[in-house]
Order: structure tokens, then sequence, then C-alpha cells
């Protein structure tokens, strides 16, 4: 199985020397190519700076992460920029699709801005607006949807430069369960229909349950990881036995 995210001995440290805060300790894991994993744990754990170092939006204090094999230490400036154009989605709790545009303009943004020929994106969001089920939706702007349908767009958006890896932030933090269930479903379709690997935090065991794998952050250090067998309920009971034990239930962890 090829390893498409590597972290050895990742720290994060936050503010200067004499007066700073480890927010991660000595982080290592691996994730394979085609995984969909949760992160889950406490808040102020360390989940969003974790998804944050492995995304490239920041940079650990210390150690190593290698995306897709490369490097991200390597990486500056532009050929940052680029690395993510080229291998990254995002998607985040609060959607961030642009009200004055169209539902097909906001996914189409990705490669516009890339000069890809008109034909070339069409096709694109012909496929990906089919498999998410928005495609009669193209012709609305953001305040005509639900928040299931928005957070749909905004994962056809991150889909339109065929990443290797989506990074999910809370995904369905703002929707209420039907909703949430919808978009989970269309994680789970993307992940099994076209192998694009799926990385996301959440507070929610539903969410979590439809991971294959789901690893745990106390204090900035991994506490364990439970992997699922197909079986989503036992994987629900799973991820709340275990948030108990890192001590506090669903509902305070939110
Ligand atoms: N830019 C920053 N400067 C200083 N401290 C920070 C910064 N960002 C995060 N922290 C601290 O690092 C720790 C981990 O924060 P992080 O946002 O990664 O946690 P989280 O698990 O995602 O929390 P939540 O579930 O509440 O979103 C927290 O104690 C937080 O206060």
């Amino acid at each position: 199985m090829k390893k498409i995210v590597e972290l050895s001995n990742v720290i994060k440290e936050y503010g200067k020397s004499s007066n700073s805060f480890r927010a991660l300790k000595e982080v290592s894991f691996d994730i394979n190519e085609g995984e969909f994993v949760g992160i889950m744990g406490p808040s102020g754990s360390g989940k969003t700076t974790l998804l944050n170092i492995m995304s490239t939006i920041d940079k650990p204090t210390y150690g190593k992460v290698l995306l897709d094999g490369k490097d991200l230490n390597e990486f500056k400036g532009e050929n940052l920029a680029g690395f993510r154009r080229d291998n990254i989605g995002f998607v985040f709790q609060s959607f961030n699709l642009l009200d004055n545009m169209t539902v097909r303009d906001n996914i189409a943004l990705p490669l516009t801005l890339n000069n890809v020929r008109h034909e070339i994106i069409l096709q694109k969001i012909d496929t990906f607006t089919k498999l998410l089920g928005i495609s009669d939706q193209m012709d609305k702007y953001p305040v005509e949807l639900s928040g299931g349908q928005k957070q749909r767009v905004a994962i056809c958006r991150a889909l339109i430069t065929d990443p290797k890896v989506i990074f999910a932030d809370e995904p369905t933090g703002a929707l209420d369960s039907k909703y949430s269930s919808d978009v989970l479903e269309c994680f789970k379709n993307v992940n099994s229909r076209l192998g694009i690997t799926i990385i996301m935090v959440t507070h929610d065991s539903n969410a979590a349950s439809y991971c294959d794998r789901v690893m745990f952050l106390k204090d900035g250090k991994m506490h364990g990881r439970l992997d699922s067998n197909g079986n989503k309920q036992e994987m629900f009971t799973k991820v709340l036995d275990m948030l108990a034990i890192l001590g506090g239930s669903d509902n305070e962890l939110l």
C-alpha cells in the first residue's frame, strides 16, 4: 500500500521560545493512499494544528512531513502554492463559497484561475456534480441552497483539480443530522469511487463512524486509533467508548 502522508516526530510550538506553547508533541503516523481517516479529540487537543501542518497551511517547528513522498519542508513560496494547488483539496465547516457567483462558477473557480480550457472545465463539472447529486443546482447562487447542498458544492470545488488528498475541517459542524449524513455519504462515494484520500477533523461520532480509521489526539499527543471493519454502527460504538476513555463524552467534546 502506498503511503500518501508520513509524519515523523512532528512538534508544533506557538509563541516565542521563553513563552512557547507546545500544541503537538512528537506526533508520528502514516496514512495510506485511498484511506478515509478521521481525527478526533477534545477541544484544544491539536486537531486543527495537525490538519494545517499535513495540508501545507502551517509548518512544524520540528519534525518531518511527507505528502506523496515529497518533503513539505523543502517547498517555499510559489512552489508551495503550486504543490498545494496540484495535490490538495480543502473543505471547511463554513463552506467558503463566493455568494456573488453561481454554483457552476464557484466549482469552476480553481480551474478558471489556472486558465484551464472551458470545455474541460464543463466536462469535469458535469462528472463531479453528477457524482454528488447537485447537477440540477448549477445556475443557483449559494444563498438559494441548503447547508448540505452548499457543502456538496464545496466538495465538488475541492475535487475539480483532481487532488490526491482532501482535508476537511469539521465539514458537518454547521449541518443538522440529515444534511450531515448526506455530506458524509458524498465523502464516502468520493473516497470509494475515485480513490481519493480523505482526512477529516470531526467532533461528531456519527461522522467518525464513516471512516476507515479514526485517530485520537489528547494534549497534543496521539492517544490510540480505531480501525473500522466496515460496520458503521460498530464503529460508532467503538468511537463513543474511546471518547469516554479519553475523558469526555461526545457532548463534552463539542
Ligand atoms: N496561532 C496560535 N497561537 C497560539 N496558540 C495556538 C494557536 N493556534 C492554536 N493554538 C493553541 O494550540 C492548541 C491546539 O489548538 P487546535 O486549534 O489545534 O485544537 P483543536 O483540537 O483543533 O481544538 P478545537 O476542537 O477547539 O477546534 C490550543 O491550546 C490552542 O489554544
